[in-house]
């Protein structure tokens, strides 16, 4: 773990980045060394190291010299345990019906919502982001609407939240959850027990509908799909081969200008709009096949 910065800044991008280069070959080795751009409208450019130990004086000397820089200020960084800082600090979600926390949240659990541990790890979905919200208040209308589905596939599951938002409202139907990153599988894997829900939500490791677990449970009569523009076009034909005709299919990591493209590819593949909702700058569709 880094425990100490030398910072400095210079107004020329290239100097910036060859002090930037220089800095790596510090000896010792600083563990990551950055070059931005500062944000403050000053033109200047910060470059940055880290380092394990504190960073050699007289070598940082030399390269202020070299490189015509203000001093270095090297800093000391406290001790964070950033994991849990931030599981700290993450507050509750609330999405329609659903109420996703964190286990430091687990005491207050209001009773008259469908509550869900998810805690941050490595896989995206704690519920913060407008997307997920999105896909989750998109899952509160349809069950609003009396809607029941029994055959739910989540492809993108990050955490599992979706999947095991459907586990939940739907106890005697079967909810395949899949994703491209194994890391995302082995978290949404501990989330659905955590949960309670192994032997009702299975996971597996899969780009898209590619897997023979999908195949052989299609077709699906509630697919979500949470991931970005570009994949959701390019599944929308195999999105349409693996739904039922009245399937229910949710959309979203769509930013808000991209959700016409995405509506009309998903029209011409016979999936319809039903509902669009739009959290910040993303944008969450409901449509039907
Ligand atoms: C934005 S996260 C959504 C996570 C969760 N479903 C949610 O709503 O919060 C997108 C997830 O999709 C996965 N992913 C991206 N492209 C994919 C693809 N083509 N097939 C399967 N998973 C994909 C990523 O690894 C990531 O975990």
């Amino acid at each position: 773990m880094p425990t100490f910065t030398a910072l400095t800044t210079l107004p020329d991008a290239d100097n910036a980045r060859a002090l930037g280069e220089a800095m790596e070959r510090m000896d010792p080795e600083p563990t990551g060394v950055g070059v931005f751009e500062m944000e403050d409208d000053s033109g200047l450019w910060e470059v940055g190291a880290y380092f394990e130990a504190a960073p050699d004086r007289a070598a940082l000397a030399v390269l202020e010299a070299a490189f015509d820089t203000r001093p270095f200020v090297v800093s000391e960084l406290p001790e964070v345990d950033w994991v849990a800082k931030v599981r700290r600090e993450l507050a509750p979600v609330e999405a329609g019906r659903f109420w996703l926390y964190g286990s430091h949240d687990a005491d207050t659990l209001p009773e008259d919502r469908v509550a869900l541990l998810v805690d941050a790890a490595m896989a995206f979905g704690t519920g913060h982001h407008g997307t997920t919200r999105g896909c989750l208040e998109a899952l509160d209308q349809l069950l609003a609407e009396g809607i029941t589905c029994r055959n739910v596939v989540d492809i993108g599951c990050g955490t599992a939240v979706l999947a095991m938002a459907a586990a939940r409202v739907w106890p005697d139907h079967p909810v395949l959850a899949s994703d491209i990153d194994a890391v995302a599988v082995d978290v949404a894997r501990a989330n659905v027990a955590l949960n309670g829900l192994n032997g009702r939500v299975d996971c597996v490791e899969a780009m898209g509908f590619d897997h023979a677990d999908i195949a052989a449970r299609a077709p699906f009569d509630l697919v979500f799909a949470n991931i970005l523009k570009g994949p959701l076009v390019a599944l929308a034909p195999d999105v349409a081969r693996h739904a039922d005709s009245g399937a229910f299919v949710i959309l979203s990591g769509i930013l808000n200008p991209q959700a016409d493209e995405v509506i009309e590819v998903y029209a011409r593949n016979g999936i319809n709009l039903v509902d669009r909702r739009v959290i910040g700058d993303w944008t969450t569709l409901t449509l039907r096949a």
